[in-house]
């Protein structure tokens, strides 16, 4: 995988022998320093593809800071001989490029400065160039060593901002014309008569300061400090935009004896004004659910585990868990941060979270976020995040899932990455070769069985017929047997595959809690200790402790049964988990291929089940008209009537489906047999497949006569090359 010992001796004792097909993509991108879209199957390693990068390149930032000689001999060395802004003599918030002639600061709330490596001293008249080249705040000119870095707020620095507004010892004066994006600020020095001053777009605007007799000896430096803004520089490389004044040189032609070094940053000592604040993580990771924040946090813990000198922090950012807790972690210093998008945003508003050092951005999962409504937080985050580290390096962004062919993906790729590789293995969306996944059609008309249920035996349904008469045969009775059947399919599937792990998605919490009752009750009840249909239930009413502790049940194998709604249907990781069942299709296509993704993973054969009603089914449907969003909610009308319910129609949802993945499901009968074809015999769900082309040694064997056929023909189409070439050389 090209990462560090300690994190491959991780991965080693977590079994990975090689790398997925993405991780042996995507890592070395991301070391590379890329941005990168990343889209495979679900469970092909996604996680890994990223967080393993991320630890590495966060590692050897805090060791090089650790060393501060680490990051000086870097960036030393990417400092230009001329006249650039110094990478040391700045504000922890302020980045600067790598050929340090531009300089940003996305802080909101303070002002970030930076001077020059460069001043000039004693004699002589000079000048520089200063772009506005993003709107925000901003304040240039000239300050001595002694100054601070918000300039023109002491007696040692001078300073004119956008504003329309000239500083010096805090005290802001009107002066020449406010300025702003694209403007273009010539900044004089005159040593001969002891002046400041500046240009708009080449206007000369008029002495500003007059130098005091007290600063006449010291060094003048160009400066800057900025408000969420940033500004290029021109010391004279450049042809200048105006040109200046007579007998003003630019910085970069000032004589040897005029020129005075900064002194911070010429050694490793100064790097530490370089180190990140402690609330200021350098990775981001965003993830849709709780459940999956917890999941890459708890991969992450494993991955570091042998990392060492320094220690890389991190932090579980999810709402349910006390908030002082998170705050005291992050003033206590955090690297990497992973969450859910509520709990950042409240945490970013206070100023507990900074991104300010930030150098990956992560977007797990990202389709499934912009379809949350995230799109505007996400874009905010991104805008607070500088687009230069620290270091000099450029932020990274990743966004990856097995479905992100959605057009809001492409176009937040468009607007927010910066040349992102495309690391797709799967084109449109797909369903892994270890899943098979079959319907089975539940038609109330041709199976009667609901009319024989006694009450003790059925599944309790969603009352959303509770208003209609459902004594005379029409849609409405049957869209009610479907709800019974569908419960009576499910204990069949169970069965009939002698599951004794699955997942079960069902379209609404109410379903979940519906069924989560039936299988408790056809099991001999909660209190039986031997309850055949162990089960447990994950959905967003459910309280967070509660939510956390019925997923350990279920992956410590101590229920049989994961019933849920799309809360799980993303990212979720269950080892070796070999059944899903579908009481209900999901009207969004990409979410069948998350669902389905949650069997199949890391290998191992799973086998996924979708119950299809062949008539309408009326379901509930809360949209923002409902003032409870469904809770505690009985208005049974459908939408049109201004009401909670709709006609759902799963056949057609079925041929989207389809038609989306371009296959024909596999439909199997009631029975729930699925017929023999080639998993059958060959797999047991929940295990790897026998004979996979995974092991090696299997491989060499079956690729071994191909190789030779080929070898042979290579070698006769050189042959027959070589002979026409000597036949022509021969006909000459
Ligand atoms: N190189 C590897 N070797 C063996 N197992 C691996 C490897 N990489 C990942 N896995 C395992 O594969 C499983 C799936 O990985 P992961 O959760 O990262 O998938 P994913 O691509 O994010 O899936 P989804 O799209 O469903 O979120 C995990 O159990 C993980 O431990």
């Amino acid at each position: 995988m090209g990462v560090l010992p300690e994190i491959a001796k991780a991965v080693d004792e977590m079994e990975w022998m090689l790398p997925t097909d993405v991780q042996a993509e995507a890592i070395p991108l991301i070391l590379g320093g890329g941005d990168v879209l990343m889209a495979a199957e679900t469970g092909s390693g996604k996680t890994g593809a990223f967080c393993l990068p991320i630890i590495q390149i966060v590692w050897e930032t805090l060791k090089d800071l650790e060393a501060g000689k680490g990051i000086s001999t870097k960036i030393v060395q990417k400092i230009s001989p001329h006249w650039t802004l110094s990478f040391f003599d700045r504000g922890s918030a302020l980045a600067v490029t790598p050929d340090g002639l531009r300089c940003q600061s996305r802080e909101q709330k303070e002002w970030h400065g930076c001077r020059a490596i460069k001043g000039v001293q004693g004699k002589g008249k000079f000048f520089y160039e200063a772009i506005v080249t993003d709107e925000g705040l901003c304040r240039v000119g000239w300050s001595t060593p002694q100054a601070n870095l918000d300039l023109g707020t002491d007696r040692f620095g001078f300073g004119f901002g956008g504003t329309g507004k000239k500083s010096y010892n805090k005290q802001f004066d009107s002066y020449g014309d406010a300025f702003g994006m694209h403007d273009v600020i010539g900044c004089y020095l005159d040593f001969e008569n002891w002046t400041i001053k500046y240009s708009k777009n080449g206007k000369d605007l008029g002495v500003a300061f007059n130098i005091p007799q007290t600063l006449r000896s010291s060094a003048f430096f160009p400066a800057v400090v900025l408000k969420n803004a940033e500004m290029s520089f021109n010391f004279g490389t450049q042809p200048f935009k105006h040109s200046p004044e007579d007998g003003f040189l630019p910085l970069c032609e000032a004589p040897k004896e005029a020129v005075q070094n900064s002194e911070i940053g010429t050694d490793g000592a100064s790097a530490s004004q370089a180190k990140p604040r402690s609330n200021a993580p350098q990775a981001i990771i965003i993830e849709p659910s709780r459940e999956l924040a917890e999941q890459t946090y708890n991969q992450i813990i494993k991955f570091k585990k042998h990392i060492e000198n320094p220690k890389v922090k991190d932090l579980l950012v999810i709402g349910g868990i006390n908030i002082k807790d998170q705050i005291s972690a992050l003033n206590s210093g955090v690297d990497v941060v992973v969450g859910t998008p509520g709990r950042m945003e409240d945490l970013m508003s206070t100023g507990h979270l900074s991104l300010t050092q930030c150098r990956f951005f992560v977007l797990d999962e990202a389709d499934g976020l912009l379809k949350q409504g995230y799109t505007e937080l996400i874009d905010r985050m991104h805008r607070q995040i500088p687009k230069i580290t620290c270091d000099g390096c450029r932020l990274q962004m990743i966004v990856c899932s097995a479905t992100l062919h959605a057009f809001e993906v492409k176009k937040m790729a468009e607007r927010l990455m910066h040349f992102p590789t495309w690391v797709d293995l799967k084109g449109e969306d797909a369903v892994p070769e270890t899943v098979h996944h079959v319907v089975v059609n539940v038609d109330p008309q041709k199976d009667t069985n609901w009319q024989n249920y006694k009450s003790s035996r059925h599944i309790q349904t969603d009352g959303v017929h509770l208003q209609d008469d459902i004594q005379i045969l029409g849609i409405e009775t049957l869209s009610e047997a479907v709800k019974l059947l569908k419960g009576d399919y499910c204990l069949r599937a169970i069965d009939m595959h002698k599951m004794d792990r699955a997942i079960i998605f069902c379209r609404t919490k109410i379903d979940c809690d519906n069924l989560e009752n039936f299988l408790r009750a056809m099991g001999g009840g909660v209190n039986n200790r031997n309850n055949s249909y162990r089960c447990v239930c994950l959905h967003g009413d459910r309280p967070p402790n509660e939510r956390k502790a019925n997923l350990e049940t279920f992956k410590k194998q101590e229920a049989k049964f994961l019933i849920c709604t799309d809360v799980a249907a993303r990212g979720l990781d269950i080892t070796g988990l070999p059944f899903m069942i579908n009481m209900t299709l999901p009207d969004e296509k990409s979410n069948y291929v998350h669902r389905i993704g949650r069997v199949g993973r890391a290998e191992r054969m799973g086998l996924a089940i979708s119950l299809v009603s062949t008539v309408p089914e009326k379901v509930w449907y809360h949209g923002q008209w409902c003032p409870s969003r469904g809770k505690k909610c009985f208005n049974t009308n459908l939408v049109e009537q201004k009401g909670c319910c709709m006609w759902y129609n799963e056949p057609n949802y079925l041929a989207e489906i389809e038609d989306h993945l371009n296959v024909t499901i596999q439909q199997v009968e009631p029975d729930l047999k699925v017929p023999m074809d080639e998993f059958d015999g060959k797999v047991v769900y929940g295990q790897k497949k026998q004979l996979s082309g995974s092991l090696y040694e299997n491989h060499v064997t079956q690729m071994a006569p191909v190789v030779k056929e080929l070898a042979e023909l290579e070698s006769q189409a050189q042959l027959s090359y070589l002979k026409r070439h000597f036949k022509t050389i021969r006909n000459r």
